[in-house]
Formats: structure tokens, C-alpha cells, sequence
């Protein structure tokens, strides 16, 4: 597996361009090479920027998303229409507005489609199966000030799930506590697994997952477990780089 690379722009607004304009590149790119691409999104601050880049640069780019598939990383179990749902965010910033099929969308559960979040996290896992998910062509990840990513958390029981594609997370310590997330094993099969990272409050965390000299356990640094089959990128905006 290949060494991690760093990128780093100046502000948040400027990586959430080249994120979006590096992700319509690699869609079209794998379309052309016959492929239908499956892509993980992730929720959260830079995420939104992100996706709203990508709605704006969509027309001028040659991807056809009537042929992307869209899963995600993890998700909060609650209502369909909460604000802190990653997908109600995904889909008012750009699903939408590019007219990926709603079949090619695969929103995990909520607790209006599943009767509690462990039942929600096995239909996921099916759901997965069902599709042949098998490799994501791109998987963007946020990480928390606390090494988190996707509902992984530093310390939690989820992060020694190794039979599993989906687990049910009842104790998050980030609200709200119940969410469903991808295993490690799940997020690993990743040709890309991109890191979106940016503000100083992330700074601690980047320069300790990128450390060379104190490896870190992923029970400390969650976001150490995950690498793409073919690159892993940090996307970093100068703040979050601070510390390296
Ligand atoms: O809880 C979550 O947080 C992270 C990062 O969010 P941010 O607002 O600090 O950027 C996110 O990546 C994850 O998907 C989400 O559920």
C-alpha cells in the first residue's frame, strides 16, 4: 500500500473547490474507462462545501451521474427529515441538483425506516450486499478534532468490529449518540480514500495520524485504520496542516 499524500490549500474555500473539481475528474475518468463508480460520502462542515463545489462545477464537467452510485460512511439514526442527517445535507447541496437516480442513492436507515439502530445497520449491510458494493472508487471521509471518522470513535467498542460490514453505534460521544456506520473492513475497499480536513481545531489530530515517528493506535486515531487499495489523500487547508 502506497505512502499517504498531503495536500495542502489555503483556506477551506479553496479545498472545497479542488476536492470537488478532483472528484468530478476521477467520475468521469472511471466512467470513460467502462466503469460505474460507487462513491462514500461523509458528513459534516467541509463535506457541505464540498458538495455545494460539486453542484457548481457539475456542468462543465463530462460525468454522466445517471451512472454513479452513492453510498455513505456512517449516518445518525434519527428522523428522515433532522438536520443532522448526512444525506437530508448531501442531498439539499448537490444529489439533487445533479440528478443522481434515486435508486443509485442508498441512505442508510432511519428511524423512520428501521425499528431500532442495530435493525438499521443489518439492513444496511444487506442493502450493501444486495448492490454488490464491492469497491468504492472514491470514499471522502471528515475527521473529527478527535481523530474520528465516519462513526468510528476514539476509545469505542465499533472499532473492533471485524465481522461485519455495518455496526450500530448506541454511545457516540458526539450527538446524537445512536448512528450507523461502515466497519473498517467496509471503508478498506477503497481504490481512493480521500481525508477532507479543514479549520485549526483538526490540526492535532492531522499531525497526529500523519506522524512518522509515534504511529498511532486506531483506538486513539480512528482515521489510522482507513487507506485507499490504490491512494489516500489528506486534503488539508493551511490551518488544519499547522502542526505538521
Ligand atoms: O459526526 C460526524 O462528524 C464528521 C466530521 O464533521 P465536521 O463537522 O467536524 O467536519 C463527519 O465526517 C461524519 O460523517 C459525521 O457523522
Amino acid at each position: 500500500m502506497s505512502a499517504a499524500l498531503v495536500e495542502v490549500h489555503p483556506d477551506a474555500g479553496a479545498l472545497a473547490t479542488a476536492i470537488a473539481g478532483e472528484l468530478l475528474a476521477r467520475l468521469a475518468d472511471a466512467q470513460a474507462q467502462g466503469r460505474e463508480p460507487q462513491i462514500g460520502l461523509t458528513g459534516g462542515t467541509i463535506a457541505d462545501a464540498v458538495h455545494r463545489e460539486v453542484a457548481r462545477l457539475s456542468p462543465g464537467s463530462e460525468v454522466d451521474w445517471a451512472r454513479v452510485v452513492v453510498w455513505w460512511g456512517d449516518e445518525r439514526f434519527v428522523a428522515p427529515d433532522d438536520p443532522e442527517r448526512n444525506a437530508g445535507q448531501a442531498r439539499a447541496a448537490f444529489l439533487d441538483a445533479v440528478g443522481v437516480p434515486a435508486a443509485h442513492v442508498h441512505e442508510m436507515p432511519s428511524t423512520a425506516t428501521a425499528a431500532d439502530v442495530g435493525t438499521g445497520a443489518t439492513a444496511y449491510a444487506s442493502e450493501l450486499r444486495e448492490h454488490g458494493a464491492g469497491e468504492f472508487e472514491v470514499l471522502m471521509l471528515g475527521v473529527g478534532p478527535d481523530g474520528h471518522v465516519a462513526s468510528l470513535f476514539p476509545g469505542n467498542a465499533a472499532l473492533d468490529v471485524d465481522d461485519a460490514v455495518t455496526v450500530a453505534v448506541t454511545d457516540s460521544p458526539k450527538p446524537p449518540p445512536e448512528r450507523i456506520s461502515l466497519t473498517f473492513a467496509a471503508l478498506n475497499r477503497s481504490r481512493s480514500v480521500w481525508f477532507l480536513v479543514s479549520g485549526e481545531g483538526k490540526a492535532d489530530a492531522v499531525a497526529r495520524a500523519l506522524s512518522e515517528t509515534d504511529v498511532p493506535d486506531v483506538h486513539e486515531i480512528p482515521a489510522v485504520g482507513v487507506r485507499g487499495s490504490e491512494e489516500t489523500v489528506w486534503f488539508l487547508d493551511r490551518e488544519a496542516a499547522s502542526r505538521l
